[in-house]
């Protein structure tokens, strides 16, 4: 076995100048606790605050094909690009800063050829082999840099004269510049010296970089020397300002030219650790006071919702395994309020996975759920979801735009939560603004209109049909909503209809669209 490399091995600054031995993550709540996070990939949208953790596969694979007249033929070694070696595990120490670096910026390369961050995390701790602590440093730093990329991206465009390659060297240095130069307001998580000191470890530790180490040294040591002018100039790039890219900028200003500053700086805060309290099981009130002896500090923020102070792992949510709560975002939770669910109705559950949503409905009330969804994989986190919370349901594998899962009867009440570009939910999952193209609205629009037109016929007459989305774009929420009705007659009743993004006390929910639709009676 190789012996370690002495690594300098760190703590955040919090802790002391140099004074542990940890990297550990830089502060807690950077990211989303264990199984927090969530998917992408227009066929799946993350659930709205519920616990997701899955692919965002875009085009990484494609290859253009071959000109025809273009025989085969020897490379000359200039146009022979070599494999990144994105599972290289270095031979560092798994606590040291430059582990937890190396991590996150491979993380960020894999975001960059097309995988959403939480895969891409799963991806880099089995090839890492990470352990939890490691884990949660390369978490914690993998977020922090996807929330301030454009920032870094531009201010790497003014140190260098062209762009570091491989993808994963420029990932190094957006999550060092994300350490060093925080969003405003908030302390540094580590101090400047050993950030530039483990980076240029991180570099000299893998193979196809190695060879960039006196630049990695000396772009960072460029930004703390001319840091005040750099991020001056910087800033005049919107991309910079905002850490989104200009289509997304323009998209949110001309949907919301009151509110677009507002809507994208709550994209940039780190979102809160809010759960819903299964009423089956225990009450608000009862819960809170179980955390509090727990020395938890939360608040009710909804009929159901507690938010807790300060995000913590899944494993050490109170009565969390027992069913007594779910992770959910407080606006994910008007969902089953809205159905006006009594006992005895049959419902469906469009598009169910992970089954957020349908474990809020059947504790609501006893009715007979089929919770459906296109992919089999997510499905089974129905079912894992639905036995932790001691609830069961009917769950299909099918497309809610096809009818051959349809046993021909009709529902009560039908929850549409479709797919959609989760622009909504950002502030969860800040790699989704940089995977999405804005074509995806289009896509992901006419599909939820196909699946909205096939679950009408599903309803009976008098029934309720809600339909939902995490998207910003009106395209995907009131464009669709309005021309649904329009399609078909259907009669609008009382809904939240957008709700932008917020956080604050009292109110604090992602961006969600809501719009409730009854069937004429017979
Ligand atoms: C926003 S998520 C649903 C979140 C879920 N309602 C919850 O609260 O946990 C959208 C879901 O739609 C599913 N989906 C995508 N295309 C679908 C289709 N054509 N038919 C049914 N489900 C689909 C995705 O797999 C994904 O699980």
């Amino acid at each position: 076995m190789t012996e370690k490399r002495p690594t300098l091995t760190l703590k955040p600054k919090a802790g002391g100048r140099n004074g542990g031995k940890k990297a550990g993550p830089a502060r807690p709540g950077g990211a989303p606790g264990k199984g927090q996070t969530a998917p992408r990939g227009p066929g799946g949208t993350p659930p709205r605050g519920t616990q997701p953790v899955e692919p965002a596969p875009r085009d990484a694979g494609y290859a253009p094909s071959r000109p025809k007249d273009e025989g085969a033929r020897l490379r000359h070694s200039h146009e022979v690009k070599a494999h990144v070696q994105l599972d290289y595990s270095p031979d560092l120490r798994t606590d040291s800063l430059a582990f937890a670096l190396l991590g996150a910026a491979s993380s960020l390369a894999r975001v960059r050829a097309g995988t959403a961050l939480p895969q891409a995390l799963a991806e880099v701790f089995q090839a890492y082999d990470a352990p939890p602590q490691a884990r949660g440093a390369i978490q914690d730093i993998a977020y922090r840099a996807m929330r301030q990329l454009g920032r870094s991206g531009i201010l790497l465009g003014m140190m260098t004269s062209k762009a570091p390659e491989p993808a994963m060297l420029a990932g190094l240095l957006e999550c060092a510049l994300a350490l060093l130069d925080p969003p405003e307001g908030s302390e540094p998580p580590y101090e400047a010296f050993t950030v530039v000191d483990q980076a240029v470890f991180a570099s000299s530790a893998h193979p196809d970089f190695a060879h960039a180490r006196a630049m990695v040294n000396a772009v960072l040591r460029r930004f703390l020397r001319e840091r005040e002018q750099l991020v001056a100039a910087a800033l005049r790039d919107q991309v910079a300002q905002w850490n989104y890219p200009q289509w997304w900028i323009d998209s949110v200003r001309t949907a919301y030219p009151a509110d677009w500053q507002a809507i994208l700086q709550a994209g940039n805060r780190q979102p809160p650790l809010t759960l819903r309290v299964n009423r089956r099981k225990t009450d608000v009130d009862t819960y809170l006071k179980t955390l509090a002896a727990a020395g938890m500090r939360a608040e009710q923020v909804g009929p159901s919702a507690v938010r807790l102070a300060q995000a913590v792992n899944v494993a050490q949510i109170p009565g969390f395994a027992d069913g007594l709560v779910s992770v959910q975002d407080a606006g994910a939770q008007l969902a089953a309020p809205l159905l006006d669910l009594k006992d005895g109705m049959r419902v469906l559950d469009a598009c169910a996975a992970p089954g957020g949503k349908s474990g809020h409905i059947l504790e609501t009330a006893d009715v007979d759920l089929t919770a459906l969804d296109a992919d089999a994989r997510r499905l089974m986190r129905v079912d894992q979801n639905l036995q932790r919370l001691g609830l069961s349901a009917t769950v299909k594998a099918g497309a809610a735009e096809a009818t051959d899962w349809w046993d021909g009867r009709q529902y009560d009440r039908i929850l549409a939560d479709v797919p959609c570009t989760a622009s909504g939910i950002v502030r969860r999952h800040p790699d989704i603004r940089w995977l999405r193209r804005k074509s995806d609205t289009h896509q992901l629009a006419t599909l939820s209109s196909k699946i909205l037109d096939n679950l009408w016929q599903m309803l009976r007459p008098d029934g309720k049909l809600l339909f939902v989305t995490c998207s910003l774009w009106p395209q995907e929420s009131e464009a669709q909503a309005a021309a649904f009705a329009a399609r078909h007659g259907a009669v609008r009743l009382d809904a939240p209809g957008q709700l932008l993004p917020r956080s604050g006390a009292g109110q604090d929910h992602d961006g969600l669209f809501y719009a409730l639709f009854q069937k004429a009676g017979a």
